[in-house]
Parts: C-alpha cells; sequence; structure tokens
C-alpha cells in the first residue's frame, strides 16, 4: 500500500470508530464496568486498547495510536500534550540519575533547556554532539551513556544526519536511539528502518496541519515500547480526546498538504537562490545543505520548512525585511497552512558541540499553501527594504 492510501485508512478499525467515518470524541475520566470480571478483564488489559479509566486513553486516542505506530513502522505510540512533553517523557522513561546523554547540538532549543537545566538537575550529564559526526559519535559513548537522541534535519539550521551509521554505532554499545522526527512527519522516512528505536513527533506541526492543536507522539520498536508506555503512564501524561480527534482529522489531508507545501517551498527556494543577497540556502533539497546527500538516500520527501543565510546583515536589516509582509507573519512555529518568517540570532551562543557565523544572519522560512508567486512577490518586496 502507498503512503497516501495508508493515511487514509490507518487508525480507523471498526472498534474504535463504531462505523463512522472519523473516530468519534470520546470524552472520559470514569469508564463503568457492570460485572467484577469485567473490571478484572479491563484492569489485566488496561495497556491493550481495553476502555479502563480516562488517563490511559480511549477510542479516540486508541485509533490515533495505531494510526500513528503503523505509519511510523514501530509498536505502539504514546501520547502527549505537546512535542516538547513527547521528547521529555521519552527520555525521562529511560534516564535514571548517573546516567549520560548524547544529544545532538543543533536540537530545538527548549530541548537543550531540558537537558541543561531539568536533566541535569536530576543528576543526567548531556554531551552535545556535531549533527556532522558521523562515525566520531563511538568516541563520545562513555560506559554510563544510555541515550543518543538525533533530531534530523535540525529545526533551525536543517543539517541532515546519518542515522543508520549512528543508530548501528549506538547499538553496538547498547545505546537507546531517539529521533526527533517532526520534519519527516510520518510519512516522509522511515525511522525504525534507519536504526532508531524511538521517533518522536511534534504533532502540533504538520500531522494537525492547521496550527490550532499541541500534541506529541512517541513511537516505539517493540523492544522499548512497554518501558515507553507504562513510564509515560506513570508520569501521568494524558492527552485531549478532542486535541487528538483533531490530529486524526489532520492526518487525511497529510499527504496533499505535504505536496504542496514542498512545491511551493522549492518555487521559494530556487527564487531565493538567485538573489544576491543569499550566502546559501538550508534546504535537504538543496546540496548547500550540510547532510544534504542523506536527505536524498533517507527522506521521501521535503516540506515547507527550510532557512537561508543571507551574505551580511544586521538585526536592523533584518527587521526592515522580516516586518511589515503582507503574507509571511511572524511566529514561532510551523507547519500549518500558513507562510511564517522568522529572523534567528543568537545560534553560535547556544551552540556548544560546533561553531556558527554570526556574521551572517539566519531567516527561517516556513511556507504554506498560499500560491508561491505571491510569497516571492512578498519577500521581493522585504529585500527592498532590507537593502
Ligand atoms: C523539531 C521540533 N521538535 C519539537 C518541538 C516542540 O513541539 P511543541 O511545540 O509541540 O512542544 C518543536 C517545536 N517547534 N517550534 C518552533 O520551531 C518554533 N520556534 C521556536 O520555538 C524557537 C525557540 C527558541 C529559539 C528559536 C526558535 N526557532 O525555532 O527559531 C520542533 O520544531
Amino acid at each position: 500500500m502507498k503512503k497516501e492510501t495508508k493515511i487514509i485508512s490507518v487508525g480507523r478499525d471498526k472498534k474504535w470508530t463504531k462505523g463512522v467515518i472519523n473516530p468519534p470524541v470520546f470524552r472520559a475520566s470514569t469508564m463503568i464496568f457492570d460485572t467484577m470480571e469485567e473490571m478484572r478483564f479491563a484492569t489485566k488489559n488496561r495497556a491493550n486498547g481495553e476502555m479502563f479509566y480516562g488517563r490511559r486513553g480511549g477510542p479516540t486516542h486508541f485509533a490515533f495510536q495505531a494510526a500513528i505506530a503503523e505509519l511510523e513502522g514501530g509498536s505502539g505510540t504514546a501520547l502527549y500534550p505537546s512535542g516538547s512533553a513527547a521528547i521529555s517523557g521519552a527520555l525521562l522513561s529511560f534516564l535514571k540519575a548517573g546516567d549520560h546523554l548524547l544529544m545532538v547540538d543543533s536540537a530545538y532549543e527548549p530541548t537543550r533547556d531540558l537537558c541543561n537545566k531539568l536533566l541535569a538537575g536530576f543528576g543526567i550529564e548531556t554531551t552535545y554532539y556535531d549533527p556532522m559526526i558521523g562515525e566520531g559519535i563511538a568516541e563520545l559513548i562513555r560506559p554510563n551513556t544510555k541515550v543518543l537522541f538525533l533530531e534530523s534535519p535540525g529545526s533551525v539550521t536543517m543539517e541532515i544526519q546519518d542515522v543508520p551509521t549512528l543508530s548501528a554505532i549506538a547499538h553496538q554499545h547498547g545505546l537507546i536511539v531517539m529521533l526527533d522526527n517532526t520534519w519527516a512527519s510520518p510519512i516522509n522516512s522511515r525511522p525504525f528502518e534507519m536504526g532508531v528505536d524511538i521517533s518522536i513527533q511534534a504533532a502540533t506541526k504538520y500531522i494537525v496541519g492547521h496550527s490550532d492543536v499541541m500534541l506529541g507522539t512517541a513511537t516505539s520498536n517493540d523492544t522499548h515500547w512497554e518501558q515507553l508506555r507504562e513510564n509515560s503512564y506513570l508520569m501521568g501524561q494524558c492527552t485531549s480526546p478532542d486535541d487528538v480527534y483533531l490530529a486524526s482529522r489532520g492526518l487525511r489531508t497529510l499527504g496533499v498538504r505535504m505536496q504542496q507545501h514542498e512545491q511551493n517551498a522549492l518555487k521559494v527556494a530556487n527564487w531565493l537562490a538567485t538573489r544576491p543577497e543569499v550566502d546559501h540556502l538550508r534546504h535537504p533539497a538543496f546540496e548547500t545543505c550540510p547532510g544534504h546527500e542523506f536527505f536524498k538516500r533517507d527522506f521521501s520527501g521535503s516540506n515547507g520548512l527550510f532557512s537561508f543565510v543571507l551574505k551580511q546583515g544586521d538585526l536592523k536589516s533584518v527587521t526592515a525585511l522580516v516586518e511589515n509582509m503582507d503574507h509571511f507573519k511572524m511566529g514561532f512555529s510551523w507547519g500549518g497552512f500558513e507562510s511564517l518568517i522568522l529572523g534567528v540570532f543568537g545560534i553560535d551562543k547556544i551552540r556548544t558541540a560546533t561553531s556558527w557565523d554570526s556574521s551572517k544572519p539566519l531567516i527561517r522560512l516556513h511556507i504554506g499553501l498560499e500560491n508561491a508567486d505571491d510569497l516571492i512577490a512578498d519577500l521581493e518586496a522585504g529585500f527592498v527594504r532590507f537593502n
């Protein structure tokens, strides 16, 4: 079955949908039983899709969990109130005091803060590594290293990592491999075929696709599924069936939306490549993006999120560029139908394992579903203000 067909059919088992097309919204804390035997059965099977208690979820959740697990190729999917909660929930399900974590230097900034503040306070030490390190990762592995965390591409600087090589080396040392797979979404990469153990999605982005829900998922292979599921439950991680319903609904148009985002973004990126102000594009489909060769090997498509670096500029000129756009809005997110623009400063001050030339400003774009010609006209007017 092709991925476009799969995203239409997954997570619609009649035992969850009761025969309607979209899994209904079941709002519940309490679920009642007629007999003690029914209660015993539900308790015994509470982790396997039996109605038990609100915190374990209901049919709305079970349908979406089945959909994501099948799309990503995992054994089971845990749900969280945000992508960041999925990251912290996955890490805290496998790390304890005295453990060591390897974290990619291009990680989403709040992920870095989680490591430096909360995990450090729990006695978990983090070493950051160059996203392009490849086989050199072996030298950073210690006897107490438990998790290798990847984010590919990095959500601001867009480096694509050699996930199969890094996963193979990590497994030679008994590590668990976690991948923040949000950019690929569940349809543009096969994380478990690359050796990943736990694939994390900020469903907030393309899965929901309408900038109106916060939601996260962590999908595990068979080996680690029970520990992820039970530790996330012990942390009380649960989600609103209304939000999960909207994520299920978003899933059905993920294929066509991603194609349009990709098509629009490539048109805009190719135009940017002709601009004299642009130093280079950091779009995975372009050779100028670090790890482009891994994108061609490991991904089956791109989307609307990419960055570009200007040859020069300062706060004043970048502000003139990004403000007063007709269609690009400034906002902290991506993956919805709208176009967004961010001038990102201070990358050199955040990173600890790699250097960054801060003399050249970075602009991150999310290309939405508007007409690409209108978006190009918007950027053209922006460069007039910039110059
Ligand atoms: C790859 C990846 N993984 C996890 C999350 C968190 O998801 P959540 O927002 O649902 O918690 C995200 C959230 N993404 N949000 C953004 O990219 C918005 N930008 C920022 O938040 C941000 C924050 C500080 C500095 C720079 C940025 N930035 O992206 O430019 C993500 O991109």
